[in-house]
């Protein structure tokens, strides 16, 4: 089985580490001073448990590695269209196309009609490029409970000790040929990673946790577990948290989930990816994992109040840092 790891930064650094070391036939596409880091010095993660060092083929240039079977996608959702412009080389008609990101997934509504009313995804992939040259037949989603930070270039570090796990499910309902491809393609390389045919539902728990700690983090310059000790502003991630599990269950999901609980859900001292991307001036993934949640909303006049709140001032921080468009939002903030 040939891997590849389409963005090997924070997570896919970690996927690629473990992958290599288990001595699966795993190649990287990376770019600029992290690729030239891996070349020479190979690629590095530091866990609070180990520490170790893999040299698997790395290049810039998807036509040097050729078709795969499995391609995982860990970029940040703005770099999605531009990864698909460049991807053709890596696939093959049975290629396994895994979107391994946080928020709403982009093909979220395809063949998925619950109630009947198809939630409007337009701002996940506004030219169709993702459709276009992707396609949610090939796709599956990967939701992820891995706190990684590219500390320097060619070196990843995981801020968890043990409990990391990724969860795998198809864009089309009810297949799993392809889940189960790459469920295989992933064994044995000391990676939890789960089988789940409602990725979706697994992808709305998981948005719970980032809907408060993304915008809080980047609005306080804190990790959650150091903003989240305050309990005014615990306060206000309870109420995101419940805001998105109202959306969440208009849209057919019920999830079981105590926002109390869950606001104290990070016990780790990693800064969430949103606010790293604030701190470098990255494209923020504002779009998929908090504007999108009030397009379902008001799709079923639902009232956000404390969205509504938050998302002007952090859409307004983030075009400060230039990591957000200044063209208005698609549906307005
Ligand atoms: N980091 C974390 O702890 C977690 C992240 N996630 C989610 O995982 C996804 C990936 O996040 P994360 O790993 O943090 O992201 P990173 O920014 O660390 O890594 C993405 C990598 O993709 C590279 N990249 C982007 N576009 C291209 C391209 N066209 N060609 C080559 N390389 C490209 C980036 O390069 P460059 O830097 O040059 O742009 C970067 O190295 C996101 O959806 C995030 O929300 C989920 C759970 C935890
Ligand atoms: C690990 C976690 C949950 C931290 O918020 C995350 O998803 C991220 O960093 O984007």
């Amino acid at each position: 089985m040939q891997i590849c790891i389409f963005g090997a930064g924070a997570v896919g650094g970690y996927l690629a580490a473990r992958l290599a070391r288990a001595g699966k036939n795993v190649s990287l596409i990376a770019r600029g001073a992290h690729l030239q880091a891996i070349r020479s010095q190979g690629l590095r993660l530091q866990t609070p448990a180990e520490d170790f060092v893999v040299h698997p083929t790395a290049s810039d240039d998807p036509a040097a590695l050729g078709p795969q079977d499995v391609v995982i996608l860990s970029a940040k959702t703005p770099a999605l269209p531009g990864i698909a412009r460049s991807i053709a080389p890596l696939i093959h008609p049975e290629t396994a196309l895994v979107f391994a990101v946080n928020g709403i997934f982009w093909f979220y509504a395809h063949g998925f009609r619950p109630g009947g009313l198809g939630p409007d995804t337009r701002r996940l992939d506004p030219d169709q490029t993702l459709e276009n040259l992707i396609g949610a037949d090939k796709a599956l989603g990967m939701v992820i409970y891995s706190p990684n930070t590219v500390v320097a270039p060619g070196h990843v570090q995981n801020a968890r000790a043990q409990g990391d796990r990724f969860i795998l499910g198809e864009a089309r309902q009810g297949a799993k040929a392809r889940a189960l491809k790459v469920a295989s393609a992933l064994a044995g390389a000391e990676l939890d990673v789960r089988m789940d045919p409602d990725i979706r539902r697994a992808m709305w728990t998981k948005l719970t946790l980032n809907v408060a700690s993304s915008p809080i983090c980047c609005l306080t310059g804190q990790t959650a577990k150091a903003a989240f000790a305050n309990p005014e502003i615990r306060c206000l991630a309870q109420g995101l948290i419940t805001e998105t599990l109202a959306i969440a269950r208009a849209h057919g999901f019920e999830l079981d989930i105590d926002p109390e609980q869950q606001s104290s859900a990070e016990k780790t001292d990693h800064k969430p990816s949103m606010l790293q991307d604030l701190e470098l001036g990255r494209p923020m993934e504002i779009d998929s994992q908090l504007l999108i949640l009030k397009d379902f909303a008001r799709q079923l006049d639902q009232p956000t109040p404390t969205l509504d709140i938050i998302l002007p001032l952090l859409v307004q921080r983030a075009r400060q840092a230039g990591a957000y468009p200044l063209e208005p939002e698609m549906a307005g903030t």
